[in-house]
């Protein structure tokens, strides 16, 4: 598949115990995008990139995949351009080395020795994994447990990658590492992200676009200078402003002064403080 484009049309889904997960989800996911699934715990952000990877079927609505149905495709077809990696990488990794865990999907999709070599060695390198090739799965850390899991989706070369909290349980600097390896696959190989998150302070930084779901419902679309200019209503979705944002927010509260636009790094931050000194 050359394309890949994602058009989701979610009307109902609801778990077999009666939960109601998802109702009226309804964009667009564009080749090249970077774009964020924002919610609180339990908003329904797994459960929504699991319909869109096409592991949950028995919903009312329809997810197309440059305009087919992801349920009518053959897994052939969605592995090889749609991959999901979960939260916790445990639950994904299973082999005995990193090298034998990104060899996998290649080896499974037919290819001969000398090219799983290949595109081993290319994934790895493009996570920064490559020198670990060797080492045990046990043995890695948390992170490169993660970094591993989304080489093992580019080894098999998906164009689109569904990330579900790929910052979670990282530490501050790891978090930050991996929001630039997603930015790199993005913006030099040309890999379209979605992820969910509940990281309000990160992710306005990276992202191109952002979809806020509450109770499984999308409450507000755009890009994040657009999406963070209301804290209350952020708040009433279980959210906040960017830490950043609730400081210049704050300030110019108490001055009166109109909140006009989210500043999303410390020179814009910067700037507005200048604003508000000068308004003295
Ligand atoms: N297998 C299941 N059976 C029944 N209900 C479920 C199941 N999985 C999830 N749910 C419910 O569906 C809703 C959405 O859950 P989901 O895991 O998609 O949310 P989430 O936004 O990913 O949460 P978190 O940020 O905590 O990971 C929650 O109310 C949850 O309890």
């Amino acid at each position: 598949m050359a394309i890949a484009r994602l058009s989701v049309d979610i009307r109902a889904f609801t778990y077999p115990d009666g939960t109601r997960a998802l109702a009226d989800i309804r964009f667009e996911v564009g080749k090249g995008e970077f774009c964020g699934i924002l919610g609180s715990n339990g908003s329904g952000k797994t459960t929504l990139l699991r319909i869109m990877d096409g592991l949950v079927k028995d919903y009312d609505g329809q997810v197309l995949l440059d305009g087919r149905d992801v349920r009518k495709l053959h897994p052939r077809d969605i592995y090889r351009t749609v991959g999901l990696v979960f939260q916790n990488p445990d639950d994904q990794l299973f082999a005995h080395t990193v090298f034998e865990d990104v060899a996998f999907g290649p080896r499974n999709m037919g290819f001969g020795e000398a090219a799983v070599k290949g595109r081993v060695e290319e994934a790895l390198a493009a996570v920064e994994m490559g020198e670990l090739a060797g080492k045990n799965i046990h043995a890695l850390s948390y992170g490169q447990k993660k970094r591993v899991c989304i080489a093992g989706l580019l080894a098999m070369g998906h164009e689109v990658l569904l990330m579900d909290e790929p910052t979670a349980g990282l530490d501050p600097m790891g978090e930050y590492r991996m929001m630039e390896l997603l930015t790199r696959l993005n913006r030099d190989q040309g890999v379209t992200v979605v992820m969910a998150t509940h990281s309000v302070d990160l992710v306005p930084l990276f992202l191109h676009r952002l979809h806020i779901l509450s109770r499984g419902k999308i409450v507000r679309s755009g890009p994040p200078e657009e999406v963070f200019t209301a804290p209350a209503e952020l708040e009433s979705v279980k959210l906040r402003l960017p830490h950043i944002a609730e400081l210049i927010h704050r300030l110019k509260h108490e001055d009166g002064l109109p909140f006009r636009r989210l500043p999303l790094t410390i020179g814009e931050a910067r700037r507005e403080i200048v604003e508000i000194l000068q308004k003295h």
